[in-house]
């Protein structure tokens, strides 16, 4: 063995046993975000937690309320000269729940999965003598994926600047080094009708309950023509308030999914199933569409295949069932991130069967035994960083694939 791959298993080693040392005090901050769940721009709690985890910790510069109210940013610098360019790694914390279920996402793990790996490669890199390079490490607390996109305002922001490449990990039923993640734009529609005694002068009111389930029907003709892989999923937030009272405001939430944002234009067609709605019950209609259109996720498989190198060798069972990998998982902020970084957003097993968004899931999030798969997930992502880190033909090679994927999209 080579003196440079002695000196990475080395290293990686440390990673692990820098992870293994702070299970506990890891663990107790994943507990305390799951015990407390907090919305979307509303972690506050989550975020105080992770401010003072990381002021807590040795040698790194915090910022609090980074950009975002509830978000933040965690960095410490390694290595090389000061003028040296440096070469930044970034780790995703996320830490918002969702309504009523709780960490049904396991989002809380998802915060535990960035630290862990952020001290684990510290703890790697300070130990290094003579690292090829000068070295950033930078945890970014990213509030606001279920709902928003907390990360798409951070973009614009300008908080992932200077960033070379970026990582996170998800909870799942599966270890997945990649699922299909679709691009995704939210609308919330509003109908103002007429409220009337429903049974005494039912004609004069303007029934706006009429206009939302037209709506919701409309939608669900339009899927009859759609390609089989988009998705549109909606639900009635306000549907009126008695039965006696002719509904006066109804409210509706929607999703529209497609495979990249290309096809997002069937954004065009639910608007006119939106409208049409209104029109046939005389109701007046606003259509509001979210500020963040969610991307697709850009792929690196130069960096899958390192992650997965690397999970292989802590024992991460692959899926390789097709139905598994070729279904949609949903959508996430971190795609909008991947066309301007690249990034890997691979999917962990914790210990269960449950599926997400379940009050199943939000359990087994919240279960000791999901701690040693969630660990093993931050240790793979750290030892990634450090093949790129180690070996900067790796990160050029990453960077190109970047480049060209980009190229391929039109999104250069
Ligand atoms: N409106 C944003 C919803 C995002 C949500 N994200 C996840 O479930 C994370 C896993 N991809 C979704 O419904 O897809």
């Amino acid at each position: 063995m080579s003196g440079e791959a002695e000196l990475l298993l080395e290293l990686k080693h440390r990673v692990g046993s820098c992870i293994d040392e702070a299970e506990s005090k890891l663990h107790s901050l994943s507990q305390d975000i799951w015990s407390c769940p907090e919305l979307a721009y509303e972690e506050r709690k989550a975020h105080d937690k992770l401010v003072k985890f990381f002021s807590q910790e040795d040698g790194w510069r915090v910022d609090s309320h980074f950009k975002l109210e509830t978000a933040f940013r965690a960095s410490w610098v390694v290595g090389g000269r000061e003028q040296e360019d440096v070469v930044n790694v970034g780790f995703l914390c996320e830490y918002d729940a969702l309504p009523t279920i709780g960490h049904a996402c396991g989002h809380n793990l998802i915060a535990e999965v960035g630290a862990a790996a952020a001290l684990g490669l510290k703890a790697a890199l300070e130990t290094t003598k003579g690292l090829p390079v000068r070295v950033q490490v930078t945890v970014l607390g990213t509030p606001a994926e279920e709902h928003g996109g907390g990360k798409i305002d951070m973009l614009r922001e300008g908080a992932f600047e200077g960033l070379d490449v970026v990582f996170m990990a998800h909870p799942s039923k599966e270890d997945a080094v990649y699922l299909p993640c679709v691009a995704e734009h939210d609308v919330t529609i509003k109908y103002q009708g007429k409220a009337s005694h429903a049974a005494s002068y039912p004609w004069e009111g303007i029934n706006a309950l009429d206009a939302a389930v037209l709506c919701y029907n409309n939608m669900s003709v339009l899927r009859q023509q759609m390609k089989p892989d988009w998705r549109v999923h909606g639900i009635i937030k306000h549907g009126g308030v008695k039965p006696n009272i002719i509904p006066a405001y109804t409210e509706l939430e929607y999703y529209l999914r497609t495979l990249s944002c290309k096809d997002l234009p069937v954004l065009k067609k639910a608007e006119r199933c939106f409208r049409s709605a209104a029109m046939a019950t005389s109701c007046e209609v606003e259509v509001e569409f979210a500020r963040n259109t969610f991307d697709n996720i850009l792929r690196n498989t130069t960096l899958e295949e390192l992650y997965q190198r690397n999970g292989k060798a802590l024992g991460m069972d692959f899926t390789i069932d097709e139905d598994v990998l070729k279904n949609e998982s949903g959508s996430t902020d971190f795609g909008n991130v991947t066309f301007v970084i690249p990034g890997i957003h691979p999917y962990f097993y914790i210990g269960s069967k449950a599926l997400n968004h379940t009050e199943e899931y939000t359990v087994a999030a919240g279960d000791a035994r999901a701690q040693f798969f969630t660990l093993r997930s931050a240790k793979a992502l750290a030892m990634t960083a450090l093949d790129l880190l180690l070996c900067p033909e790796l990160l050029q090679r990453v960077k190109q694939e970047f480049t060209e994927a980009k190229r391929k999209e039109n999104r250069i």
